[in-house]
């Protein structure tokens, strides 16, 4: 896909814009001749930031809440394109308020989709977690019924192409485990690992911007996109780390963190039989039955006895070495290797 021929001229919104993802995508869109990029987020402070960085007037700030409708739809008139990324993400906060997380991840998608429909927005792209899927936390289980609310929308939304993503763990994203390790060995401490068999997909802040871009250019109705990635275990990656910093500071295994899984799988088998292999990626079509719900309980699916869950468990797992030489190209690093460590 040439971004260039895809993006020039268009109106693009993207909610929750002012965190890392935000940043990436208005990067590459303005380069690529937008006409115009909208941020809909809560917090000023974020968004004066953000206005001085990129210091250009094809991007605009609309000051606004994903749970109010009214401030969707006041950002929403004469978008080609939505980017829904504003979410509650963290497991231990949406766990001790799960009605935070309805409330913004729930709702608010809500929220967006209709607006979207009203105002005959070309697409949306909604942005989900694997922990969306088979979810034991309120994140997860949010995020879920985000998914489950566009493809649900999706079936009488007009001219609205409506479809999500999913992606796994951001490497070296704000309050995740690589930054944190690298603040424990620059401190002094030891190096928590929760369970050292636990694995994680990686996926670089640019990867996953590349998916939510395939899933513009390629989404039918009702589409959720997944891209494959390798894995690690905690283990490995605390000893990447290590590696990369010529640290020797000693591991201490904490043990699983509340609302944590062993691993985190990108898509189920029930959806695997329904899914299309696009090399880099799946698309997971929805189910088209019509709304006689009869059939949802009559018609069985043989093939699910026999398809596989594409998880962090069975997907190409790096080893130590190789978890060092991906954590090496990334900017981050490169930054925190000479003193920087926050991520940006
Ligand atoms: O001190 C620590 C902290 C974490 N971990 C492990 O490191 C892995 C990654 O942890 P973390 O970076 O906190 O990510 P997750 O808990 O998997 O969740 C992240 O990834 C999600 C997407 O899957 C995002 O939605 C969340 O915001 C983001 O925190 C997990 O296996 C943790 O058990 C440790 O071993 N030691």
């Amino acid at each position: 896909m040439n971004l260039r021929d895809v993006v020039r001229g268009k109106v693009v919104l993207v909610t929750g814009g002012t965190g890392s993802f935000g940043h990436a995508v208005v990067r590459r869109f303005l380069a690529a001749g937008v006409a115009e990029i909208r941020i809909l987020s809560r917090d000023e402070k974020k968004q004066e930031d953000m206005r001085l960085r990129f210091a250009d007037a094809r991007l605009k700030f609309f000051l606004g809440d994903v749970r109010e409708f009214a401030s969707v739809l006041d950002a929403m008139h004469d978008v080609d394109l939505v980017f829904h990324a504003a979410a509650l993400k963290q497991v231990p906060s949406c766990e001790f308020h799960p009605m935070e997380a309805v409330r913004t991840n729930v709702l608010g998608a809500e929220n967006v989709i209709t607006a979207a429909i009203a105002c005959k927005v070309a697409r949306v792209v909604a942005l989900s977690t694997d922990k969306a899927v088979y979810p034991i936390n309120a994140m997860g289980l949010s995020k879920a019924l985000m998914e489950k609310i566009t493809v649900a929308k999706s079936r009488a939304a007009g001219g609205t192409v409506l479809c999500a993503t999913r992606y796994g763990n951001v490497m070296a994203s704000r309050g995740s485990v690589i930054p944190h390790f690298v603040r424990q060995i620059r401190e002094g401490r030891p190096m928590t690992v929760t369970d050292p068999d636990m694995t994680r997909f990686l996926m670089s802040l640019e990867e996953s911007v590349d998916l939510v871009l395939h899933a513009y250019a390629h989404a039918e109705q009702g589409d959720i996109f997944v891209r494959k990635a390798p894995a690690c275990t905690v283990a490995d990656l605390a000893e990447a780390v290590r590696r990369v910093f010529d640290s020797d500071a000693p591991v201490e295994v904490i043990g699983t963190r509340h609302g944590e899984k062993l691993y985190e799988t990108l898509v189920s088998r029930e959806e695997m039989v329904r899914a299309d292999d696009m090399g880099d990626f799946y698309r997971i079509r929805p189910d088209t039955r019509d709304l006689n719900y009869d059939k949802f309980c009559s018609d069985g699916e043989k093939l699910i006895s026999i398809a596989e869950d594409y998880t962090s468990h069975n997907t190409r797992r790096l080893d130590a070495e190789e978890v060092a030489a991906v954590l090496r190209g990334l900017d981050y690093i490169r930054h925190a290797r000479t003193g920087i460590l926050e991520p940006a």
